[in-house]
């Protein structure tokens, strides 16, 4: 278990980090969210003691991390890739942490192993890939075969198999007990891997929840249609009640109504349908709606907004976002719904 209590840290103006507290338990995969700069990674040092906060404290199984006998035996982390001695071998980089953390030779090449590494045991690191410095990385972490592990941006530079193992891995060292704490801007990953998040914006927790509730409250249900008789079915819904909207490719859209009084319906006005099926966004979309007022770095490309709106001119900060006036002050009305510019027309 990880507790988290009134964690603070100041760079000069910036607080990077503004009184969080929470606590990451063992056997789930706890995810940690944020976007860029929000303060995951100094969050995550100070749980190292590699930074110092300003205030507050972290207590790893009861403890703070300095007073841990043999830290890498408690918690083991991947914070940065290739964080080890280049002109070492990737053998004897994980015997020199082995041996500072008295943990016997043997499990060096268990880990070695483990993370698929043994064909390159005796290869200098400074020549691995980007994948291979991750695994060493994650094998380090490993190494003493600790209760709590901490991975920041584990799946970076991975291939699609290496994604696909650390996934499982982290859920079996989970389900082994361990409490899992992982950070990750890849939404699609996230949502396979963990059970629940911690999301902080601009140093601050924006929610503590599980997978499911985060996705539920923070993004819109509703139900999609597709028929070849859609002016048919528009109007039967619409004289039933529904307030209908058109989506792109003949779909039709009805927030938060049930598949089944749709479908009996349909079928009381024997209307053919090719498509009913009930809809939830994806953590991204959940991610994004929650986090919207809280980005601090915009691309100024002319791409899309996070709400899914192109704005005039093609982008802007939020200091300059005409909208951001009737917008919730930040970190409010965040599972309201409505910030979706995927609907093209209310009808
Ligand atoms: N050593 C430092 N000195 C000054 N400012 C720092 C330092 N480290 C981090 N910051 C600032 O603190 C804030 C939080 O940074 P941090 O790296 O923790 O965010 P993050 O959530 O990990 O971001 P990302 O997702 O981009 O990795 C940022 O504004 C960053 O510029």
């Amino acid at each position: 278990m990880i507790e988290v209590e009134g964690l603070t840290k100041r760079y000069g103006r910036k607080l990077a980090v503004d009184h969080l507290s929470f606590q990451v338990r063992p056997g789930v995969v706890t995810g940690f969210l944020g976007p860029n700069g929000a303060g995951k990674s100094t969050t995550m040092r100070m749980m190292l003691d590699l930074d110092n906060p300003t205030s507050g404290s972290v207590r790893i199984n009861g403890q703070g991390y300095h007073d841990l006998p043999d830290p890498l035996k408690h918690i083991g982390a991947l914070l940065e890739a290739k964080a080890m001695h280049g002109g070492r071998t990737a053998y004897n980089n994980l015997l020199c942490l082995a041996q500072s953390n008295r943990i016997p030779r043997r499990r060096v090449d268990e880990v070695l192993d483990m993370v698929g590494l043994t064909a390159v045991a005796k290869k200098k690191s400074k020549g691995f890939s980007l994948g291979m410095g991750q695994r060493l990385g994650i094998a380090s972490a490993l190494l003493g075969n600790p209760e709590i592990l901490m991975f920041d941006e584990p799946v970076n530079g991975l291939d699609p198999e290496g994604i696909h193992w650390i996934r499982n891995l982290m859920k079996a060292l989970a389900a082994e007990g361990r409490t899992i704490f992982v950070s990750s801007h890849l939404m699609s990953e996230m949502a396979l891997t963990a059970d629940h998040l911690i999301v902080i914006g601009q140093g601050r927790l924006l929610a503590n929840t599980s997978m499911a509730d985060f996705i539920h409250q923070n993004s819109r249900s509703y139900a999609r249609l597709r028929s070849p008789q859609p002016e048919q079915l528009r109007d039967v819904l619409r004289d039933a009640g529904y307030a209908v909207t058109e989506a792109g490719g003949g779909a039709l859209e009805i927030d938060g109504a049930e598949t089944e009084r749709l479908g009996e319906l349909a079928a009381e006005h024997r209307i053919v349908l090719h498509e009913l099926s009930a809809q939830r966004a994806s953590l991204e979309e959940a991610f994004m709606q929650m986090t919207a007022e809280s980005v601090e770095y915009h691309a100024h490309t002319g791409g899309e907004e996070p709400g899914g709106q192109l704005p005039p001119g093609g982008g802007w900060g939020p200091e300059q976002a005409p909208q951001q006036a009737q917008q919730p002050a930040w970190g409010q009305g965040w599972n309201q719904g409505g910030r979706d510019g995927r609907r093209d027309k209310e009808i």
